[in-house]
Order: structure tokens, then C-alpha cells, then sequence
């Protein structure tokens, strides 16, 4: 087997960087001379011969998703891995908000890289990548895609239009396990959902939800294991409770604090 990683980028706008791999280029027909179709009952003047037409490709879409830790980004790399090695032409796209470990590389929590595309918005990839690259892609990974809002219309055109494989790996979920951004939405357009488990940090089950352990409140918060840990049901709920007494005791030390000074500055 040829390595393939790093793959070798194909007319990139940015150089060694996105990858699109290649042995066995233009797998894909792009146009065909005559295409029959017929319809069930074979009834005639079901025939169509189209001439130099682009041909309809057959997209896909999975989606992955799961809490924090839970080997979405593992799951992602392996399936990009495993159609990188069976000839196919791939990229990976990851959200430019996540700068946690590198810039332009997809990495597990565990150290596995893969270097991908880190873009704010994912509409503006064909143009970024090129649109003859782009038409040379067979499958398009995308990591973070809770960062994503225009996750939707990507993976339509991508695979209804493009024909492309497209896998998508995200928090369904976000510390309050409440939808997070568009990844719920785009499960009427999938062929396969796998929802991943990781491990409970404090007994060791199955977690299910990922529990944030500081106080900030808003929902797009970048970070690992310094600020978020997968839970179990149990100890989400425990979780918070704790995390509501804490900031419950913060706040009430922070207002005798508060009295204290200003009960100094009248003596
Ligand atoms: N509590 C945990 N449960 C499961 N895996 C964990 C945990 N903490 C660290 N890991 C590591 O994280 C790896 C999964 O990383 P990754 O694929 O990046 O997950 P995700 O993309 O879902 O956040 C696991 O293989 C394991 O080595
Ligand atoms: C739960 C939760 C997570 N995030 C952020 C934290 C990380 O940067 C990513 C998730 O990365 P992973 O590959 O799934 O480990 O999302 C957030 O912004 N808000 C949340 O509520």
C-alpha cells in the first residue's frame, strides 16, 4: 500500500496543507455519453439518453456524533484513512475555532493528526480549495461541526449536487445538552448516524454527556480536559448540582466580601 499520509495536496491554494490524495485520480466519471434509466414497471418512453451530460453522482452523508472524548475525531480519521487507502480522494475540513492543539491539523486527545483544512465557514471551501480539486474529491470529513452554522447547506450541495461522501463528526450536545449548533439538524439528510460513548471520569461507565467544570456560561467555549469531562447520567446531574452549590457559595462569599469592603470604607 502506497503511505498516503501525509497525502499530497492537489492544486491547493494552500500549499501542504489540505490534503486531497491521489493514485488512482478521476475515479469518478464526470460526464457520460448515454445514460438509461427505466422505470419500474419497464414502461416505454422511460428512457433517457443524455449527451455529454454530467453524470448524477451519488452522494452520502454519516454523521458522528457523541460527548466529548468519545473517539468522534478517531472515528472521523479512520474512515478518511480507510478511503484514502482504497484510492478515493479526500480532504478534511475542520471549524478555525478550535486551536487547541494545532491550527491546521485535525488531532485526537490522544495525539493522532491529520492535516485538514481549519476554515470559519464551510460554503466558502470549493472556492478556497478550487473548484478542480474540488470536482476531484470523493469524501469530505468534517470535524467540529458543532461550529459549523451553514452545516446544512454544505452537506446538501456536497453530496446531493456534488455526489460527495461526506462524514461528519460533532457534539450533538452541548454542557447543558442542549442541541448544539446545526449538527442536529442535519440528521434528515443522513444514510448513517453513530452516536459514540466515552468513559465516565468518576466511575468509569458509560458516558453519555459532557459536563463543563468551570462556571463560564456561554455555549462556545474551547477547551479539553482543563475544562470539560465526559459523565455518565448519574454524575451529569450530580455534576451540576455541584457545580450550582459551588457558584450558589461563590456568590454568597463574593457578597459578604463585597459588605465586608464596603463596611471598611465607612470607618
Ligand atoms: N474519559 C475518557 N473516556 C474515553 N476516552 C478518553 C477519556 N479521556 C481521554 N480519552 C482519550 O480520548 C480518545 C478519544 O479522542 P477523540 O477521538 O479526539 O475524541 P472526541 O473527538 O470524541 O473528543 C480516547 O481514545 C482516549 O484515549
Ligand atoms: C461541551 C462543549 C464543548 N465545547 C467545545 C470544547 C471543544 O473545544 C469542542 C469539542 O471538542 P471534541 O473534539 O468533541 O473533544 O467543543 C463548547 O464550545 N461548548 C460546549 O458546551
Amino acid at each position: 500500500m502506497k503511505s498516503l499520509f501525509p497525502p499530497t495536496p492537489v492544486h491547493t491554494t494552500k500549499p501542504n496543507l489540505p490534503l486531497v490524495k491521489t493514485p488512482s485520480f478521476l475515479r469518478i466519471p464526470s460526464f457520460s455519453t448515454s445514460m438509461s434509466s427505466t422505470t419500474a414497471g419497464g414502461g416505454s418512453g422511460a428512457e433517457i439518453h443524455s449527451v455529454g451530460r454530467r453524470q448524477q453522482p451519488s452522494g452520502e452523508i454519516h454523521v458522528i456524533v457523541g460527548p466529548m472524548f468519545a473517539g468522534k475525531t478517531t472515528a472521523l480519521l479512520r474512515r478518511i484513512k480507510s478511503e484514502g487507502n482504497s484510492g478515493r480522494n479526500v480532504a478534511i475540513i475542520k471549524s478555525s475555532k478550535d486551536t487547541r492543539y494545532a491550527i491546521d491539523s485535525v488531532v485526537t486527545h490522544d495525539g493522532t493528526k491529520f492535516p485538514c483544512w481549519a476554515l470559519p465557514d464551510l460554503l466558502s471551501f470549493k472556492h478556497r480549495f478550487g473548484a478542480d480539486a474540488y470536482d476531484k474529491l470523493d469524501v469530505i470529513g468534517i470535524d467540529e461541526s458543532q461550529f459549523f452554522a451553514d452545516l446544512y447547506d454544505f452537506c446538501c450541495n456536497a453530496a446531493d449536487h456534488d455526489g460527495k461522501t461526506v462524514i461528519v463528526a460533532g457534539l450533538d450536545g452541548d454542557y447543558l445538552r442542549r442541541s448544539f449548533g446545526s449538527v442536529l439538524e442535519i440528521i434528515p439528510l443522513a444514510d448513517t448516524i453513530t452516536k459514540l460513548t466515552a468513559r465516565c471520569e468518576l466511575c468509569g461507565k458509560r458516558a453519555f454527556f459532557t459536563l463543563r467544570k468551570t462556571d463560564e456560561k456561554q455555549t462556545e467555549l474551547i477547551g479539553g480536559a482543563d475544562v470539560y469531562m465526559p459523565v455518565c447520567r448519574q454524575h451529569y446531574v450530580n455534576g451540576q448540582a455541584v457545580m450550582e452549590a459551588t457558584r450558589v457559595v461563590l456568590e454568597s462569599h463574593k457578597f459578604q466580601n463585597d459588605q465586608i469592603v464596603e463596611a471598611a470604607a465607612f470607618i
